[in-house]
Formats: structure tokens, C-alpha cells, sequence
């Protein structure tokens, strides 16, 4: 694949924060271009060949549902890992929108959340996604409340097909009990996943595609979301191939 026709040009920068996004989003998109193992802590990419899915034609170009997608959900559904496994079987880039933010401050998560404030969290989220939707060549996993934001979401939406990701309160339970999700940084966890869930859900299901990742290995998630991508490729541009990445 050749990872240099990928990403975008730089985008001119109105403030400082835009113009350390468009920074950190420039050197992101160098390192992925050698990259080969997942850069989310606790993955294990998947082990089988899973270039067949990007499906390469007799011609030797790839043929891909699409050039662009991103993953929303709420945390521990999978986004980080889906997202990279998915960019690794279509050839695209990868772009983890809350990775992106910690280059960007130079601090983790819980860092920014507890010195800067959600507030601060959320304006670089706003400046990721302008960037992230002029990209092209490229898979982004967002955080778990990107797309909650009504200006994101549009943003999103409007650039091009948001898969959301969907998984039981127990099962992201499960998945984040050890790790240090600011949000989940309270007495009862399950509780805070159940309510703020509940409180998501209808957002959410703004997204174009869903996907349940409930006790399915990741191959089999990675699977569906490339199916479901190719159906709704026809769906909403039939007839025109151009709209599909072949390179
Ligand atoms: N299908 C799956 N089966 C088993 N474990 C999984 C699956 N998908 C993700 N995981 C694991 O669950 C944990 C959380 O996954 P991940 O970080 O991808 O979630 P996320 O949606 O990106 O969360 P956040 O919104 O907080 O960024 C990771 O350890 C990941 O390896
Ligand atoms: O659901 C959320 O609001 C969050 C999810 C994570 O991906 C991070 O973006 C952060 O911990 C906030
Ligand atoms: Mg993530």
C-alpha cells in the first residue's frame, strides 16, 4: 500500500490549539506509515492474514468500500482496537482521535482531565475532528463522547460513514475495570457505565452503521464492519465507482 498517497495537505490554522493538532496529526500519519504493531496499550492484533479482507483485484489495486470511516461508541466497545485492526485490513491509515490529544498536550488522559479540565478535553476533540474530516486514506477511532457532541457529530456524519460500536454495560465493565478512564474513576463503575449509557444511547444511534462487539473476536467484528461498509457503498452511491478508493 502506499501509505504516502495518504492523509492531507496541511490545513492552515486559525489558533495555537489547531496548529498543535495539525502538528501531532501530521506526525501521527508519518509514524503509522512503518508502523505494524497496534498502538493501543493491551491489543493484540490479530494474528491471521487479515490483508485478504482489503480485497486486492487481478489488477493488484485494492479495492475498499470506502477511503474514509470512523468508529464511534461508547468506551470499552472497541473503537481503538477495531479501528487499527480495520485500517490494517482496508490499507488506510489510522487515526486514534484520543491518542492524537495526548501528543498533542503531552499528557495522558487522566492528566488532562484532572490538570486542564473536561472542558479543555473537549475543545481539542472539537479541533481533532475538523482535521480528521478533511482527511482522506484514513480510519478514526474516536473517543467514547466525540461524537455526542452535536458539532462533531454533524462533522462526522457529513464526511462520511460513522460505524458505532455497541456493547452491554457488564461487558465494558469488563474491558475498562483496570484501565484509568477519568470518567469511570468513581465508586461504582458500572453504575456511572449504565447511566451515562443510558443517557448516550439515543446519540448513538445517529451513527450509520452498528455493530454489536459482545463476545466476538475482533476478526469477526473487523469482518462484519468491512460487509456492512460494502452494502452501504451501493446503497448510497450507486454507480459511482469514483467514490471508492482503488490504488
Ligand atoms: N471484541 C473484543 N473482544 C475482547 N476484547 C476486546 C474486544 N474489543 C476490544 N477489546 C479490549 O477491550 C479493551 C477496550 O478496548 P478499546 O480500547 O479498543 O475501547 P475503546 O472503545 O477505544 O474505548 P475508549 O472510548 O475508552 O477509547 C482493550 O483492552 C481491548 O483490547
Ligand atoms: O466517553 C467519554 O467521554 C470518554 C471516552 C474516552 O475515549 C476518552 O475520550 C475520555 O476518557 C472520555
Ligand atoms: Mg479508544
Amino acid at each position: 500500500m502506499d501509505l504516502l498517497m495518504a492523509g492531507s495537505a496541511p490545513v492552515a490554522s486559525t489558533s495555537a490549539l489547531g496548529a498543535e493538532v495539525e502538528r501531532a496529526l501530521q506526525d501521527e500519519l508519518r509514524a503509522d506509515i512503518d508502523l505494524q504493531e497496534c498502538p493501543v496499550s493491551g491489543v493484540i492484533p490479530a494474528q491471521d492474514d487479515s490483508s485478504r479482507l482489503s480485497g486486492m483485484s487481478t489488477t493488484g489495486l485494492i479495492e475498499r468500500p470506502v477511503s474514509w470511516v470512523a468508529l464511534a461508541g461508547f468506551m470499552g466497545t472497541g473503537k481503538s482496537r477495531i479501528g487499527w485492526e480495520l485500517s490494517r485490513a482496508l490499507a488506510l491509515h489510522f487515526v486514534d482521535t484520543d491518542k492524537l490529544i495526548t501528543r498533542v498536550v503531552g499528557k495522558s488522559i487522566p492528566e488532562v482531565f484532572a490538570e486542564e479540565g473536561e472542558g479543555y478535553f473537549r475543545a481539542c476533540e472539537r479541533e481533532v475532528v475538523g482535521r480528521v474530516t478533511r482527511l482522506d486514506h484514513a480510519v478514526i477511532s474516536l473517543g467514547g463522547g466525540t461524537f455526542i457532541h452535536e458539532e462533531n457529530r454533524h462533522s462526522l456524519l457529513e464526511r462520511g460513514p460513522v460505524v458505532v460500536l455497541w456493547a452491554t454495560p457488564e461487558t465494558v465493565y469488563q474491558r475498562t475495570k483496570h484501565s484509568d478512564r477519568p470518567l469511570l474513576s468513581v465508586e461504582d463503575p458500572l453504575a456511572r457505565i449504565r447511566t451515562l449509557m443510558d443517557e448516550r444511547e439515543g446519540v448513538y444511534r445517529q451513527g450509520t452503521i452498528h455493530v454489536h462487539s459482545d463476545g466476538r473476536p475482533s476478526e469477526e467484528i473487523v469482518a462484519e464492519v468491512i460487509e456492512r461498509l460494502w452494502h452501504w457503498s451501493d446503497l448510497h452511491v450507486p454507480g459511482d465507482w469514483s467514490s471508492r478508493a482503488a490504488d
